[in-house]
């Protein structure tokens, strides 16, 4: 009897080894070549996480890149993921418009964000980009800066009791706020008050699922949705209960914002000025989704939502980053600071309403945000699902392999920047960029961030109005870097603010 058992048992790990053998034969053998840890039966590389902490993990990546070169592979339990950091390769994948299938990075910030532009493929990704991409038109931004304007001197009140010269700030939960303050106004065409009442349910729903999915990100185990839900209940209830309000929300605004446009431009008014005495109607992003067709059909309340939804993270958690390490950046850096100031006192009237024509002046504050952005990407990774085999400079990879472009790595890598660890912003003065591919901040190719001159905006103006009001001083630790979904920091972004004696 008991050997019969011990058969069975010893039959069935055999079987398991054997199944795991088999189905990871094929990508194996066609990656003979590929230089990468060596690989546990069944459970591949895990083991190697274990024990890493969140702000060790930036480090980590790097020695892997450092012993295995620009191109390696890692397994994953049965997930295989190579990892890659050479321009060159890079531009093969996200030039093509056939490389266009997310890998599963993003994936849990699908039951948030559905399909919307940023999760979607095929078809359903060509047709959205196609209608959302006049959102971002020119014109339509003139309107928005108005807005940055507008909230970025809300910013300048917030920070202001917090500015005494010598108590160091974490400026993140404070841009964060305005930059929900923005996106929620631009894309929706509703203020919430973020920075006013940052207890509002949708600010709190905001951020509580956003702190969720970021310890479920660096948490491997919590990406498993079954697990998690069974390990985490709370977590996983208050996740929902969240994204029930992020959704309603969304919808009740969606709604609205449909009726308007039925009933007419007078009522439009009424309505969506009810709370909001003195904000003046614009095109929002919303807007321009209501008033598109595919085949003649109007798009979907649901359709809309994923958008909408997709601009509020994308759009809010990915510019707080990047202010936030800009304005690090400058408290350090004492002549890059007066560099500035001198800029902006020659470009900017003080007293007068910033437009787009005046940020597009200040092409020194350009450098310094696109060396920030080198240094601190907001997007530190992206990645890409292949369907079958690719060929990369004649290396061959298989079908079923995360493709995933180290972004950090990438732009920190000295063969593509002189002394990559220093913050110089010249180095975009006459742009020397060896390799376009080198420097992706907002991706390339086909799939590149539809916001990105939004963003710059946003940037120029947030850090613009504050060193018209505030010297930045360097004041606090340095930031430690955590590899997310979107860059943070591990004990948040401080600077200290000096009231400057005229404010301009
Ligand atoms: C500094 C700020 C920003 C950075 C660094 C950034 C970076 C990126 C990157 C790297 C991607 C490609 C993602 C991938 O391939 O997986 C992306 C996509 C996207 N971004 Fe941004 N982004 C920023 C701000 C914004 C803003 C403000 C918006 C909207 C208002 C936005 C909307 C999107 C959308 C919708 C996509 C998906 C585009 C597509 O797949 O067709 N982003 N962004």
């Amino acid at each position: 009897m008991l050997s019969l058992a011990l058969f069975l048992v010893v039959s069935a790990i055999a079987t398991l080894f054997l199944w795991d053998y088999l189905t990871r034969k094929r990508r194996n053998d066609m990656l003979h070549y590929m230089p990468g840890p060596p690989a546990l039966p069944l459970l591949g590389n895990v083991l190697m996480y274990r024990g890493l902490k969140a702000e060790q993990l930036m480090d980590f990546i790097q020695k892997n890149r450092d012993l295995y070169g620009t191109m390696y592979r890692v397994w994953v339990l049965k997930q295989l993921a190579v990892f890659s950091t050479d321009p060159r390769d890079i531009e093969i994948i996200l030039s093509s418009p056939q490389h266009i299938t997310k890998n599963n990075l993003y994936e849990l910030l699908h039951c948030w964000l559905g399909t919307g532009l940023l999760m979607s493929t095929g078809k359903k990704w060509h047709t959205r980009r196609k209608i959302i991409t006049p959102a971002f038109h020119f014109k339509i931004l003139e309107q928005f800066v108005e807005i940055f304007d507008q909230q970025s001197s809300i910013l300048v009140e917030q920070l202001r009791k917090h500015a005494d010269g010598e108590t160091p700030i974490n400026v993140f939960p404070f841009i964060c706020l305005e930059a929900l303050d923005i996106i929620a106004e631009t894309s929706m065409g509703t203020r919430i008050n973020a920075q006013m009442n940052p207890n509002l349910p949708y600010v709190q729903a905001v951020t509580d699922v956003t702190n969720i999915m970021i310890t479920r990100f660096i948490n491997a185990w919590q990406r498993i949705e079954w697990l998690y839900r069974l390990v985490k209940p709370s977590m996983a209830k208050k996740q929902d209960l969240a994204i029930q309000t992020l959704h309603k929300f969304t919808d009740d605004i969606i709604q609205k914002r449909r009726q308007a446009l039925i009933n007419g431009p007078e009522t439009k008014t009424q309505e969506t000025n009810a709370d909001d005495v003195g904000q003046k109607q614009r095109m929002a992003l919303l807007d321009v989704l209501l008033q598109a067709t595919v085949n003649g059909q109007p798009l979907s309340n649901e359709d809309i939502r994923e958008e909408v939804d997709t601009f509020m993270f994308e759009g809010h958690d990915t510019t707080t980053s990047a202010i936030s390490f800009c304005l690090y950046e400058i408290s350090r850096d004492a002549r890059v600071q007066k560099l500035l100031l001198e800029e902006i006192q020659d470009k900017l009237s003080p007293g007068k309403p910033t437009t787009q024509r005046d940020l597009g002046e200040l092409k020194y504050l350009e450098c310094v945000i696109k060396e920030s952005l080198r240094m601190h990407p907001p997007v530190p990774m992206i990645g890409r699902w292949f369907h079958e085999d690719v060929e990369i400079r004649g290396k061959r990879i298989p079908a079923g392999t995360n493709f995933t472009v180290g972004i950090y790595f990438l732009m920190r890598d000295p063969l593509y920047f002189d002394s990559p660890n220093e913050f110089r912003p010249e180095r975009f003065l006459n742009d020397q960029t060896t390799n376009p591919y080198a420097y992706i901040p907002f991706s390339a190719g086909p799939r590149n961030c539809i916001g990105q001159k939004f963003a710059v905006l946003e940037m120029k103006s947030t850090i613009s109005k504050l060193l018209q009001h505030y010297e930045l001083l360097p004041l606090g630790p340095d930031p430690l870097p955590l590899m997310n979904i979107v860059l943070r920091s591990v004990n948040g972004v401080h600077l200290g603010l000096r009231p400057r004696k005229i404010a301009m």
